[in-house]
């Protein structure tokens, strides 16, 4: 925790912890209104739903407070357990799928802060997490067109928070990015990435489960028949495609697709879709190295935080053709 930590007025976290009597094994967050909160750790707490925020695949999202006087949100995950199924070893697989990318641990301004995870019964998670104040970017594109500055911006800090993931070792995969699970704060400025595909990895399926709309060529089986595999890249190729619902079509890519199978042979014919008219030549460029089909040729978060697009360097003539031939 970082106790030099300052709110509005000025006053360190060391002090306001001293002054009420927090321990240091209390959790530092900033909340959006500029002060310091303190998140005392949850580990075996009760906690009350206060109020529904929100309903997903697997199950709902609630503002919750703690026991131990904690406000925050709370993500009940339901797996979906079959007759037959072994409970003891739907719940290890839980487990495992929880533990293994410790979530907890992640640290980063562009992303969610989780608190805890619980398993309250044995086919049921609770995440708990920082509770945002924001709505989803697929909202904010509802009732606002991105403007290129805006979708640099908020590119520029989604491809941070790729760079931690991705280098982390092992590294993080979200795994299913899309414009509703990045939520843009209440100032409009901030943004953050929630919901890592906990729900996929507990689906237990072989078969992908993110948003299908913005799933990689790979993943759909398209140009390669080795086994459906999340990858840094395929975090890469749905971060590209986010270029794409900018208010000029606000539609998901692919939209018109009638199945997956569409969906493959559209990519594998054509490659990704077009962007709008009237995108700039540095976005366009930022775009196709997201979205290369091969995911060989998709660029790491590392090189495109140095991209003219990000930067806001102009390209050179001959920049293009020059890329994918000098580059591996
Ligand atoms: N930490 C959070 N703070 C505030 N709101 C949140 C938080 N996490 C999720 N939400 C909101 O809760 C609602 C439901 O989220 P959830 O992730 O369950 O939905 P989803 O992404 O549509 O579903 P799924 O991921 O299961 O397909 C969404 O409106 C989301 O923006």
């Amino acid at each position: 925790a970082d106790w030099s930590l300052k709110d509005r007025d000025g006053r360190t976290a060391l002090d306001l912890a001293t002054q009420n009597g927090k321990s240091e094994l209390a959790e530092l967050l900033r909340g959006y209104d500029g002060k310091i909160y303190f998140y005392e750790p949850l580990w075996h707490c009760r906690w009350d739903a206060l109020r529904l925020i929100g309903r997903g695949g697997f199950g709902e999202v609630h503002e919750v407070r703690t026991d131990t006087g904690v406000t925050c949100a709370a993500k009940t995950l339901r797996l979906p357990v079959q007759l037959g199924d072994e409970l003891p070893s739907v719940s290890t697989e839980i487990h495992r799928a929880v533990e293994s990318e410790n979530l907890c641990r992640l640290r980063h301004p562009n992303i969610v802060r989780f608190l805890h995870i619980a398993q309250p019964e044995p086919a049921t998670v609770v995440v708990f997490m920082e509770l945002l104040d924001g709505r989803s970017l697929e909202r904010f594109i509802d009732n606002q067109p991105l403007d290129e500055l805006t979708i640099r911006d908020f590119s520029e800090q989604i491809c941070r928070a790729l760079l931690y993931l991705h280098s982390r070792q092992p590294p993080v995969i979200h795994r299913d990015i899309n414009c509703s699970n990045i939520i843009v704060c209440a100032d409009n400025t901030r943004i953050k990435l929630i919901d890592f595909g906990l729900s996929i990895k507990l689906e237990q399926s072989s078969l992908p489960k993110g948003t299908l709309n913005f799933m990689a060529p790979e993943l759909l089986g398209a140009g390669e028949s080795d086994s459906v595999q999340y990858s840094r890249e395929s975090d890469i190729w749905a971060f590209g495609l986010l270029g794409l619902p900018d208010g000029v079509r606000r539609e998901a890519p692919f939209a018109n697709a009638k199945s997956l199978l569409e969906m493959a042979q559209l990519i594998d014919r054509k490659g990704a879709p077009a962007l709008p008219d009237g995108r700039s030549a540095e976005l366009r460029d930022f775009y196709s190295r997201c979205t290369a089909k091969d995911r060989r040729r998709r660029r790491p978060a590392q090189e495109l935080l140095e991209h003219e697009f990000l930067t806001g360097r102009k390209l050179q003539p001959g920049f293009f053709s020059s890329f994918f031939s000098t580059r591996k």
